[in-house]
């Protein structure tokens, strides 16, 4: 232990036992409430408690809403304090840091000191820091140095302010980090203005995105300051009742309240505008920009102290209620991967959010089920469409020549190096979208060059000195489960947080219920010899919707590149499918024809495309009755009919039927 930590111990113990420090009373109280409340033993040395990847997830699922409002202020709020080396935490109200910026050189030291994402900064564990007694208090407040509890934290300077959400709750503390600091404690008080300013403008955020379709009033002491920086923010319904309000307007409608009105515990959420502005809702319209601020001045009803009001108006008739509308459109290029299937509608939908932030995004699903495509259509969608779409396959990239490839090099960097050098994949990338294919196949060694690239947004080709800047969205797709390959040693859990900053989760193509379109679609793109589109029979269809898929929508764009090939008319028939997929439109055939239910049959039976739906066909009858009669003997059976083996192993293809052995069970 070190002599500073064995003096801060020391500390610790003294205070615990009564005597006075020169601590502020906050973090007195705190000290006080990790000995009697926490049990935490002021000589015991916690490491950071950092959660695993699968709870982490958990966290930012239940967060990811918000994070996403948040991140515009959170970027801002760390570009600003960055120089200072300072690092940013957003955690939950539990104290999980759900998002993280910080300088990824240090990124060993900052994850020691648990300033990480994914570390649990809540008193109980931690002791007492700013985001835990933030949460504890409700207060913005600075931990400095030796005001932690912990002697293991008493290098950190920490300011950390309360995000509340628009009914009062605790939605998130954002925090300010740093390694080293100036010993005085006053050196940090600009910090804390600052997080403070930033959580305010995050909360506000919040309460706008999230009662956009309503009334929102703005209010402000200064008539110049109200448009650009109001104090006070409220969410106001159609019919003049509060909807929700940043903290500040929290405060000051309960200062409005009665005493009688606290006492009865009286909520705000529901109460008339008029109960504490001498306004109501219909004046409401009057107070746009369109008037000069100076004259939109507010009284409140209690005290009569003047405000000064700006109104954004509900995107529907003010004093009507606010007919909810429909999802709101996609943009084309992923309208365009589906046709109502509610997972697709689910992953493009947060897609669309998505398009243009710089968040990493992970997509994950099985082999060949769009991963690609969906990342292409996410790009196009955005503001960089006009930029490239570099796609890297990470597993196929050979080892040796890897750095080469993807980082680029000088001429003459290496023996074998072309002559004019090579600028490389990521920097091929730059203002674009990186698009790293199958990442959870990619070699460790790789992995940590990699995470240096896409942390320090800056590449160095080999033989050159300096680094050059380069900006890229990284999309990153995998079929495999990144967590498991953590676990298992073989993905470097920073790399899996770097580069997802969300996860999009396509379904696999035999859970899609748009199969039939997909078929459509993809058949529409294929022309017969003649030029002329190609249709599909009922028969096929059924065939199509009675497999598994294991390809996905790789292996049914294959399947119809066969067929088209093969088929000698413009209409598919089953026995223009390959030979897999014509088994399962037999096992449709054999169940209706003879009875029987082969466990392929009753598969298709379970699917999208009953084999009910299978038409009857000219001379499949007598074809069946002359193969029973034999004892599905085809040999016997053509005979009987007076035909060859070979025609009636065509016709038998073309009704969707196989043999079937003595005794009646399924064979293909
Ligand atoms: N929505 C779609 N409409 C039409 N074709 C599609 C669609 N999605 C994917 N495809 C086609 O399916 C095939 C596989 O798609 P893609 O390469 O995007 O899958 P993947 O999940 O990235 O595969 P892998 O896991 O093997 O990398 C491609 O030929 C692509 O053109």
């Amino acid at each position: 232990m070190r002599r500073d930590q064995a003096a801060h111990i020391d500390e610790l113990v003294r205070a615990a036992g009564g005597a006075a420090t020169r601590r502020d009373a906050v973090i007195q109280e705190s000290w006080r409430r990790c000995v009697s409340e926490h049990r935490l033993d002021p000589e015991v040395l916690r490491e950071p408690c950092i959660l695993t990847a699968t709870r982490l997830r958990e966290h930012q699922d239940a967060m990811e809403e918000f994070t996403h409002t948040a991140r515009f202020g959170v970027e801002t709020l760390y570009r600003q304090v960055a120089g200072l080396g300072y690092v940013l935490l957003l955690t939950d109200a539990k104290g999980i840091t759900v998002d993280f910026i910080g300088d990824p050189t240090f990124d060993n030291n900052l994850m020691r000191a648990g300033l990480y994402l994914g570390a649990d900064w809540n008193e109980q564990h931690a002791g007492t820091c700013a985001v835990g007694t933030c949460i504890h208090t409700g207060e913005a407040l600075v931990v400095h140095q030796t005001d932690h509890f912990d002697a293991t934290h008493i290098p950190l300077t920490c300011t950390a302010a309360p995000v509340y959400d628009p009914f009062g709750a605790l939605a998130a503390v954002l925090d300010i980090s740093a390694l080293r600091s100036p010993e005085p404690k006053e050196s940090q008080f600009l910090a804390l203005q600052f997080v403070k300013g930033f959580a305010n403008k995050i909360e506000t955020a919040n309460l706008v995105s999230r009662f956009r379709r309503e009334w929102i009033v703005k209010l402000a002491g200064s008539p110049e300051f109200v448009d650009v920086e109001p104090s006070y923010v409220l969410a106001v319904d159609g019919s003049g009742r509060l909807l929700g309000f940043n903290n500040a307007a929290r405060q000051l409608l309960l200062r409005e309240t009665s005493t009688e009105g606290r006492a009865a515990g009286r909520g705000l959420v529901g109460r008339r505008l008029g109960e504490f502005f001498q306004l109501e809702v219909d004046d409401l319209p009057r107070f746009s920009h369109a008037l000069p601020a100076a004259q939109r001045l507010v009284r409140l009803a209690g005290s009569g102290t003047p405000l000064f009001a700006a109104t954004l108006a509900p995107p529907s008739r003010p004093g009507r209620p606010v007919v909810e509308p429909a999802a709101p459109a996609l943009p084309a290029p992923l309208a365009a991967l589906f046709r109502d299937d509610p997972a697709m509608r689910q992953v493009t939908a947060r897609a669309a959010k998505l398009v243009n932030t710089q968040m990493s995004l992970l997509i994950t699903g099985e082999t060949g089920s769009g991963k690609e495509y969906l990342a292409k259509a996410i790009h196009a969608a955005g503001a960089r469409a006009a930029r490239p779409f570099v796609p890297v396959n990470c597993a196929a990239l050979p080892e040796s020549l890897v750095e080469g490839e993807l980082f680029g090099y000088e001429a003459g960097a290496f023996t074998g190096a072309a002559a004019r050098g090579k600028k490389g994949l990521v920097l091929e990338a730059d203002g674009g979208t990186l698009f790293l294919d199958e990442i959870g196949d990619m070699p460790l060694p790789l992995q940590t060059r990699l995470l240096r690239v896409l942390a320090e947004h800056e590449v160095t080709p080999l033989g050159r000195s300096k680094p050059v800047p380069v900006n890229i969205r990284v999309i990153a797709a995998t079929h495999r489960d990144l967590v498991d390959e953590i676990k298992a040693g073989r993905f470097r859990e920073d790399l899996y947080f770097r580069i997802s900053g969300a996860v999009l989760a396509l379904p696999a193509l035999r859970e899609r219920r748009d199969l039939d379109w997909l078929v459509s679609r993809l058949i529409a793109g294929r022309c017969d010899a003649g030029g002329a589109r190609f249709s599909l029979s009922e028969a096929a269809r059924a065939a199509l919707a009675a497999h598994g898929w294991p390809g996905n929508i790789r292996e049914l764009a294959n399947a119809l590149d066969y067929a088209c090939a093969v088929a000698e008319s413009g209409v598919i028939g089953v026995d223009d499918l390959p030979d897999r997929l014509q088994g399962l439109a037999a096992g449709c055939a054999v169940d209706f024809a003879a009875g029987a239910a082969p466990e392929m049959a009753a598969r298709a039976f379970a699917s999208r495309l009953p084999c009910a739906l299978a038409p009857p066909s000219a001379g499949r009858d007598e074809l069946i009755a002359a193969l029973a009669a034999q004892g599905w003997n085809v040999s016997a059976a053509a005979r009987e009919l007076g035909l060859d083996r070979t025609t009636v192993h065509r016709r038998m293809r073309r009704f969707g039927l196989v043999a079937l052995r003595q005794g009646g069970s399924l064979a293909s």
